[in-house]
C-alpha cells in the first residue's frame, strides 16, 4: 500500500500538461461497445477507472489494447455477459455499461455502481429514461437486470439535470427505433464530447451541450477515431495548485471556455490569470481575498473543483462560504483540513472558511478523489509534512499526479506502508 508524501511550502513554477478528461473516457470507453468494428480513443488519460473500464470491455468478450495513450477497442466478439458484482462496484461509470449493454444487445445486467461517495446518487433518471426506451428494468440483490424486445425513442424529461442520466440515456437511443428527444439534459463538455464519438460512429444526435438533445436511431454504428477532450477538472486542480502555490505556473493543453467559472472566481480574489488558445497562466502575485462559491451544472462552478477549492480558500483573508448545491455531503475533506489547522465549519450545504490559517502538515486521508486533490493543495501549502493514505482514490482521476507536481518543483513522493498504519489513521 502507498501513501502521498508532501514537504510544503515550496513554490510551484513551471508548465503541466493535461491529460485527457476522466469523464469523457468513462464514458467514451463504455460507447465503444455499440459500433461493429474497432474504436480507436487516443489521448486516454492513465487512470484507475480507465483500466477498470477496459478490463470490464475484455470480460464481456472485447479487446481493448494500449498503444502509448491510444486504447483499441475491437467490440465485435462482445457478448452481454452479467456483471453483477466485482470492478462494477468500484467506480461510478460502470453505469454507462447498462446504456452501451442495452443500445446493442437489448439486455444488460450490472452491479450498482461505486465512486465517490458523496451523499445519496441514485439513478432514477437513468432507470426512467431506459423505462421510456422499451426496457424493462428490475433491481434484484443490487444488481440492474435490463432488457427489452426493441427499444423505440421517446421524449424524455429529465426531472433532475444529470450527466450520467443524460449519457446513458444517449448510448441506450442511438441504436434505438425512431426519436429520442432529452429535455432538461446536462450541458457539460463531456456530453458533447461523447456525442461527438457517437457521430463519429455513424449516430444522429443534435443538441449536445444544450438543454434539449435529439437523437434519431441508426441500424448500426461503425468504427472510428477520436481524441478526449482535456481534462477540465485536472485544469482547474492544477490552476488551484498555482493559485495557491504559484510562482507563475503554465497549465497547457486545456480549453479556457470550459474553465470560465474557476477563471473568473480566482480573478475576484486577486490572481492574475492569462488566458490563450490552449492554455492558461496563473501568477499568484499579492494577499488574496476570501469569495463565496456555489456549485452548479455546467457552465456553473463545477462541483469537482469545490473541494480543492476550498482548501485554497483557507489561505485568503476573510469569510469565505462555499455551498454545494449539487451533492448534499461533499465535505469530508474538511475533518481533515481542520487536522491541518484550516478554521472551517460545515453547516448543511455549505463550509464556511475563516482565513488566512497557517496550516501544518499532518496525517490525514483522502475519503474520496476530490478530497484528495484538497488535501494536496493543503500539503503543498504547509509547513512540515503531509501524509495522505487512501490515495487509490485519487488514482481514479489525476494522472502521474506525482511526476507533474514534481515537474513543477513540488516535493512530494509515494511512500510504502502497512496496513496498521492505515488502520491507526481510519482510527484517529
Ligand atoms: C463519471 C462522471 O461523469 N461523474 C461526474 C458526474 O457524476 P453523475 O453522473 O453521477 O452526476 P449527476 O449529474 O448524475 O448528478 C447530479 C445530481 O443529480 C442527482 N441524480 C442524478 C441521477 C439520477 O438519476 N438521480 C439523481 O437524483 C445526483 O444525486 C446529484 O445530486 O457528474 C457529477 C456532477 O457534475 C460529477 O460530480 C461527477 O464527477
Ligand atoms: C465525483 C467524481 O467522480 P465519480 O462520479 O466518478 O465518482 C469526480 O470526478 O469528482
Amino acid at each position: 500500500m502507498e501513501k502521498l508524501m508532501i514537504e510544503g511550502g515550496h513554490p510551484l513554477e513551471g508548465t503541466v500538461q493535461i491529460s485527457g478528461a476522466k469523464n469523457s473516457a468513462v464514458a467514451l470507453i463504455p460507447a465503444a461497445i455499440l459500433a461493429d468494428s474497432t474504436v480507436t480513443i487516443d489521448h486516454l488519460p492513465n487512470i484507475s477507472d480507465v483500466g477498470l473500464l477496459r478490463d470490464l470491455l475484455e470480460d464481456i468478450g472485447g479487446e481493448a489494447s494500449l498503444e502509448g495513450n491510444s486504447l483499441i477497442v475491437n467490440p465485435e466478439n462482445m457478448i452481454s455477459m452479467p456483471l453483477p458484482n466485482g470492478k462494477v462496484k468500484k467506480l461510478r461509470a460502470s453505469y454507462y455499461l447498462m446504456g452501451a449493454m442495452l443500445g446493442r444487445f437489448k439486455k444488460a445486467v450490472i452491479g450498482l455502481p461505486g465512486g465517490c461517495n458523496l451523499g445519496p446518487r441514485p439513478i432514477d433518471q437513468h432507470i426512467k429514461g431506459f423505462q421510456a426506451l422499451g426496457a424493462t428494468v428490475t433491481n434484484e440483490q443490487g444488481a440492474i437486470y435490463l432488457r427489452a424486445d426493441e427499444l423505440v425513442g421517446a421524449r424524455i424529461y429529465l426531472d433532475v439535470v444529470s450527466v450520467g442520466a443524460t449519457i446513458n440515456i444517449m448510448l441506450a437511443a442511438v441504436r434505438a427505433k425512431g426519436r429520442t428527444i432529452i429535455e432538461n439534459a446536462a450541458k457539460e463538455p463531456e456530453i458533447i464530447d461523447v456525442a461527438t464519438l457517437l457521430s463519429s460512429m455513424g449516430a444522429r444526435i443534435k443538441g449536445a451541450g444544450t438543454d434539449v438533445i435529439r437523437i434519431d436511431g441508426v441500424d448500426s454504428l461503425h468504427g472510428c477515431r477520436h481524441s478526449i477532450i482535456p481534462d477540465r477538472i485536472e485544469a482547474g486542480t492544477y490552476m488551484i495548485l498555482a493559485a495557491a502555490m504559484g510562482n507563475g505556473v503554465t497549465i497547457d493543453n486545456v480549453i479556457p471556455l470550459h474553465l470560465e467559472s474557476l477563471i473568473a472566481k480566482l480573478r475576484e480574489m486577486g490572481i492574475h490569470i492569462e488566458e490563450s488558445d490552449d492554455s492558461v497562466f496563473v501568477k499568484r502575485d499579492r494577499e488574496l481575498n476570501g469569495v463565496d462559491v456555489k456549485t452548479l451544472v455546467y457552465p456553473g462552478f463545477a462541483t469537482d473543483l469545490q473541494q480543492p477549492f476550498t482548501a485554497l480558500l483557507t489561505s485568503t483573508e476573510g469569510t469565505s462560504i462555499v455551498t454545494d448545491t449539487i451533492y448534499s455531503s461533499r465535505f469530508k475533506h474538511i475533518d481533515e483540513l481542520r487536522r491541518m489547522g484550516a478554521n472551517v465549519k460545515v453547516e448543511g450545504r455549505s463550509a464556511i472558511i475563516n482565513g488566512p490559517t497557517p496550516l501544518e502538515g499532518a496525517k490525514v486521508k483522502a475519503t474520496d478523489l476530490r478530497a484528495g486533490a484538497s488535501l494536496v493543495v493543503a500539503g503543498l501549502m504547509s509547513q512540515g509534512i503531509t501524509e495522505i493514505t487512501n490515495i487509490e482514490h485519487i488514482d481514479r482521476g489525476y494522472e502521474n499526479l506525482v511526476e507533474k507536481l514534481q515537474g513543477l518543483g513540488a516535493k512530494v513522493w509515494r511512500e510504502n506502508f502497512d496496513v496498521e498504519e492505515l488502520d491507526e489513521v481510519n482510527q484517529s
